[in-house]
């Protein structure tokens, strides 16, 4: 099994797919910011009254709960709904599961009612998804990527989603297929928005790549790399963030093979 960086690249941009997303207040702006300079086509919305119609124009649906209401659940349950019926790609963002019963409740729900092809997390959120006993520091990580694979396979079993862990190694997993990537550096957790950019990478990606294991492992990878070629310009925060901006748009597809690190079994 070989992963087609390039080409995935290659047909992002030129396809240049309809992402939308359902995302948190906190990262909206950063959100579309980071899919316009990878090439994709972004659109936030989350009226309930609206979110049918936008997700059957779009290639893919991307919901992320960091700042979760009655309202946008409402909104998102009829997203996925239409999504999974008009076979469009979902990832789900489960921000903050773990932190509170409220968004470990909403999240139980969204996910048995329209299983994502996609569930990408960090390493507390992904072990509170399936189950254990974890308590999440608000939207922050409280345990290593390498610890979740577990609880990253009974969630990939039970809902046949992808399940891409974020940390400083990248762990994504999918039946009996697993990715360890090693790109990113860890100024990347300083910078609010940088998972919730992975997963609409993702959501870009298998908006064109038919292989959700496939366009995850293309996102993460996409991802670390323009990270360290952003760091290599800017070792502080808030110019690291524009940095990273500029990474994304500047990336070539040959470049990103070849700066990737990736482990497949
Ligand atoms: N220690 C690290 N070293 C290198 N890269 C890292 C490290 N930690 C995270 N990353 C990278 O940073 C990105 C975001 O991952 P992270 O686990 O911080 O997501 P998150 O907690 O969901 O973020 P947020 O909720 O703030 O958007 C990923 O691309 C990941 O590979
Ligand atoms: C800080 C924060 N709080 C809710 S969502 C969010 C953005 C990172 O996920
Ligand atoms: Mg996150």
């Amino acid at each position: 099994m070989t992963i087609q960086l390039e080409a995935n690249l290659q047909n992002l941009r030129a396809k240049a797919p309809l992402v939308h997303n359902i995302t948190n207040f906190v990262v909206m702006n950063f959100t579309a910011n980071a899919l316009l300079a990878i090439g994709a086509s972004p659109v936030m919305a989350h009226a309930v009254e609206e979110v049918e119609d936008m997700v059957s124009i779009a290639g893919a649906l991307v919901v992320n709960i960091g700042t979760l209401s009655p309202l946008w659940v409402e909104g998102m349950h009829s997203a996925m709904a239409k999504a999974a019926q008009t076979g469009k790609p979902i990832v789900l963002d489960p921000v903050g599961a773990g932190a509170t019963p409220y968004r470990n409740n909403v999240l139980t729900a969204l996910l048995e009612a329209a299983p994502p092809a996609i569930i990408r997390g960090n390493g507390s959120e992904i072990l509170a998804l399936a189950g254990a006993s974890i308590q999440t520091k608000g939207v922050d990580s409280t345990a290593d990527s390498t610890d979740s694979i577990g609880a990253a396979r009974a969630l990939s079993e039970r809902f046949g989603s992808v399940v891409s862990v974020s940390g400083a190694v990248d762990v994504i997993v999918h039946g009996n297929r697993t990715a360890w990537i090693s790109n990113g550096v860890p100024l990347m957790t300083k910078v609010t928005g940088m998972g919730c950019s992975a997963s609409a990478l993702a959501g870009a990606f298998a908006a064109v790549v038919t292989d959700p294991f496939e366009a995850a492992v293309s996102a993460a990878v996409t991802m670390g790399v323009c990270g360290e070629l952003a760091y290599r310009a800017a070792k502080l925060p808030g110019s690291f963030q524009i940095a990273f901006l500029d990474t994304l748009s500047d990336i070539s597809p040959a470049h990103l093979a070849e700066l990737s690190k990736i482990r497949l079994e």
